[in-house]
């Protein structure tokens, strides 16, 4: 069904990102966002694709309270031998992970839930990210940039670590918080219009 206006919110964002709203805006689909507030703690022996679809379908869930607007949830991490990386808590922490990721490919999962007419929908996207090898003085030149403070393995592939990366495999809008391949699939299962505008 066409929608009515071009800026009509056509679905609910669970999240506070701003990438994630940026990258739903850039294929057309204007959102109204809602943050909320979960507990992200791994559960114990809890595989890193379960740990994200759950954070991602729990964010839609808690999200979509009081609208009929479907509900997108998402949740990013990078994963290392099998450790989840998620935000730094600091300076040390962010060059911590930066050295655990230099000169070496790592997998970031990005998982996407949409809950809606059709139930909850979710999906996991792995995407493989090669790191060239890291110096500690660009480490830290790097954390006084400011960017890595708020992302998940302290780097944005959409900012200066652009210039760490040397290889990808996968999604890149998944790195940046939403996989818009798979994403633009699961809205189309909830009946959510990516093409028509008046
Ligand atoms: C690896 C990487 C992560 N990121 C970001 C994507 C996510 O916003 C963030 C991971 O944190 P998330 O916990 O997935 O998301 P968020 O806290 O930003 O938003 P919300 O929980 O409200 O949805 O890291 C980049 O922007 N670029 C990158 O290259």
């Amino acid at each position: 069904m066409p929608h009515e206006s071009s800026d009509a919110p056509l679905i609910r964002l669970a999240s506070a990102s701003p990438r994630r709203r940026e990258l739903l805006a850039s294929i057309g689909v204007p959102v109204e966002v809602h943050p909320v507030d979960i507990d992200e703690t791994p559960r114990p022996g809890e595989a890193p694709e379960a740990y994200v679809l759950r954070l991602a379908e729990e964010k839609a869930q808690a999200s979509a309270a009081g609208t009929r607007l479907p509900t997108l949830g998402s949740d990013t991490a990078v994963v290392c031998d099998d450790a989840i990386l998620g935000k730094p808590r600091d300076r040390d922490h962010a060059a911590a992970m930066l050295r655990s990721l230099s000169g070496r490919t790592h997998r970031v999962l990005t998982a996407v839930a949409v809950v809606g007419p059709a139930g909850m929908l979710s999906v996991c996207v792995s995407t493989e990210v090669a790191l060239r090898e890291l110096e500690d003085d660009e480490i830290a030149a790097y954390w006084a940039t400011g960017e890595p403070a708020d992302k998940a393995g302290g780097y944005a592939i959409q900012g200066r670590a652009a210039i760490f990366v040397s290889r990808l495999e996968g999604s890149h809008s998944a790195v940046v918080g939403l996989p818009l391949f798979e994403t633009a699939e699961l809205l189309a299962r909830q009946d959510v219009p990516l093409w028509f505008e008046n």
